[in-house]
């Protein structure tokens, strides 16, 4: 199923009638491991808070936190509450429950732009060549996660999770396998967290681990993008301590302009 149908019937979920409300279930085609892919429940709880705001207020700050795991083809639903809406400023809060459980919680922050005597404009840059096609991990059955069947990434440094690297970072480029009809931030919340954890390169062997808490701080003005565009992506491990991890990452449009920062806190169980 694409990610394009899963965000469609998010949206309708979220706009129907609470009494009449079907269910939403993710197919087990974007599983990753035990749990729904992060990136897409996120996205998902994100495109229904969405539906709630004002079009000229846009994503400025999606904070997510990953509370428990989201089974796939189990039934959940969607809350949202708009906690605030100010004259600029809208915050709203969304949640993924199943069984009775919270399993994803997301904040989220649209603001409406305006002028500003403050210009202080990004000044990282990559120097990343672009890629020609993905060349990441192939589909290998109980090994690579499902998701990952939709997402193409291209590495440009790093190293393989569970290969005992000393890199801790990841260079590279992600873009849509079948490219979606439009690409939204609902999509490009999905496409920044496809990259496996910074830290699994340096393991000789396999652990689990899952992402706790994730950061996007959006970055303006955006471009059109294009629905088959590559975004350029680069992560560093800001600190490993204690089983657990704290990443930085920049994600840059086609043309070298950055667009979101992301954070994530990731814990590892080796
Ligand atoms: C050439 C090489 C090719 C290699 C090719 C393959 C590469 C492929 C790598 C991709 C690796 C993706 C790694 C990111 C995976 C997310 O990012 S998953 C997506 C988003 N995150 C989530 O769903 C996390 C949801 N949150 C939670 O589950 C819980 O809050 C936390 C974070 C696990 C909290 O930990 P806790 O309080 O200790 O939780 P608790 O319920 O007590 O469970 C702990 C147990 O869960 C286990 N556990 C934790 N995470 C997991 C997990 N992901 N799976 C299974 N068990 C897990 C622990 O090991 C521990 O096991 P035991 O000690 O009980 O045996």
């Amino acid at each position: 199923m694409h990610i394009d149908d899963l965000i469609e019937a998010t949206n309708h979920y979220i706009n129907s009638d609470e009494l009449d409300r079907a269910q939403l279930s993710i197919p087990k085609e974007w599983a990753q491991g035990r749990t729904a892919y992060g990136g897409l429940t996120g996205a998902l709880v994100y495109s229904a808070i969405r539906q709630k705001v004002g079009q000229d207020r846009v994503l400025r700050s999606f904070t997510c936190n990953f509370v428990g795991p989201v089974v796939t083809e189990t039934d959940f639903g969607i809350e949202v509450e708009v906690l605030r809406e100010g004259k600029n400023v809208t915050q709203v809060t969304g949640k993924a429950i199943q069984n009775g459980n919270v399993c994803v919680m997301v904040q989220a922050a649209f603001g409406v732009s305006r002028e500003s005597k403050i210009e202080v404009l990004n000044t990282d840059r990559h120097t990343m060549r672009a890629p020609t096609k993905a060349d990441f991990l192939p589909q290998i059955p109980k090994i690579t996660p499902k998701f990952l069947r939709h997402i193409d990434l291209a590495r440009q440094a790093g190293g393989l999770p569970f290969t005992g690297s000393k890199e801790s970072k990841i260079d590279g480029w992600m873009r849509y396998t079948k490219p979606p009809k439009a690409l939204t931030d609902a999509h490009l919340i999905a496409l920044i967290d496809g990259w496996p954890p910074t830290t699994l390169q340096m393991l000789k062997w396999p652990a689990p681990a899952s992402t706790m808490s994730w950061n996007i701080e959006f970055v303006y003005p955006h471009y059109t993008f294009s629905p088959k565009d590559w975004f350029a992506y680069q992560v560093r491990t800001r600190q490993a301590t204690d089983g657990y991890a704290q990443t930085e990452a920049n994600i840059w449009d086609p043309s070298g302009r950055l667009i979101a920062i992301s954070r994530q806190t990731i814990a590892v169980f080796d």
